[in-house]
């Protein structure tokens, strides 16, 4: 089964928060959401499952039509803690209330899991701390054995811990079940550690894909160079991130061998090869308003 997006859009108050937004997502994959505050991921969350509705574009399982086919409604599982209504109510009776809209709830898993954790079953989950509340989330999403389970910040307040035992569940459940999974999070760093890919959303749309592993388009030098020519090569042909005295960490988002022949020559004083993260390709992809600011401080 694969989710298709195809030109999603959607204006809110006559600001244009989705456009023309496009991909796929294949079972079993565990991919990363990220872009700006405000780009509009909790957005494209809602309007995927249908709690807004999208002004254009088509949300496909398949070949079947999401929003207006209410049979596969259960292949899709969002919830937005805790703002929906479900927080009011305590885990058994959200058990109860899921049960009857995905058909497959996993309850004893479930059960299980609220115990695990030391999750409250007496209480309403909207009087849970943050922390246990994203955890909670996680929980009742992947007890709804939705083929798709899109997660919004689901590691957000929880404990170092607490967070590798979570990051251990969702794993799991994506290899027992084969269930995908939609990441959206401003933690780049933990989303290297889980995600097979992630989708950059810029200005509305997705502006990358990228993947971290086997990624040889992209890669992260720090040079030590000695006249303006060299730094006009970097700055032409990568994104500069960090910038001291004559030493700068320089991001090519496409690498190719004329840069790799130019860097190996001996014009550089001094040049490593550094681990890339997702952090530095956030920052490549944003580097004209990072250095706008930049210049606007120096001018203050
Ligand atoms: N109900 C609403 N009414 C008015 N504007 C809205 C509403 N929901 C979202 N927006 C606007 O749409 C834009 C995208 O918001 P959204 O919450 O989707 O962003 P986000 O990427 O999830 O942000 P963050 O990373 O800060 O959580 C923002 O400019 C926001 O103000």
């Amino acid at each position: 089964m694969t989710l298709i997006l195809e030109n999603i859009s959607k204006k809110i108050q006559h600001q244009q928060v989705l456009k023309n937004v496009c991909f796929e997502l294949n079972e079993g994959e565990i991919v990363g959401l990220v872009g700006r505050n405000g780009a509009g991921k909790t957005t494209l969350f809602r309007t995927i499952v249908g709690e807004m509705k999208a002004d254009f574009g088509r949300i496909g399982l398949d070949d079947q039509d999401y929003v207006r086919t209410i049979s596969v409604h259960d292949q899709l599982f969002y919830v937005d803690m805790p703002e929906n209504w479900l927080a009011h109510y305590t885990p058994n009776k959200i058990k109860s209330i899921l049960s009857l809209s995905y058909k497959d709830f996993y309850s004893d898993w479930y059960d299980e899991r609220i115990k695990q954790f030391n999750l409250n079953s007496k209480k309403r989950v909207q009087t849970y701390s943050k922390g246990m509340r994203a955890l909670f989330t996680i929980i009742v999403g992947f007890a709804s054995r939705a083929r798709y389970v899109l997660l919004d910040e689901p590691l957000d307040g929880l404990d170092v811990l607490i967070r590798d035992q979570v990051k251990q569940l969702i794993i799991d459940r994506v290899n027992k079940n084969n269930t995908t999974v939609l990441i959206a999070s401003h933690n780049l760093i933990e989303l290297d550690t889980l995600v097979d890919r992630i989708l950059l959303l810029k200005d509305g749309s997705i502006n990358m894909t990228f993947a971290i592993e086997n990624n040889n388009n992209i890669k992260k030098y720090q040079v030590a160079y000695d006249n303006d020519e060299m730094l006009a090569f970097l700055r032409d042909n990568g994104t500069i991130i960090a910038h001291v005295g004559h030493i700068v960490t320089v991001v090519f988002s496409d690498f190719d061998e004329s840069i790799g022949i130019k860097l190996a020559g001996s014009d550089f004083k001094f040049i490593e090869e550094l681990p890339i993260g997702s952090e530095d390709i956030f920052r490549a992809s944003f580097a004209s308003e990072a250095h706008a600011w930049q210049k606007e401080l120096e001018g203050e």
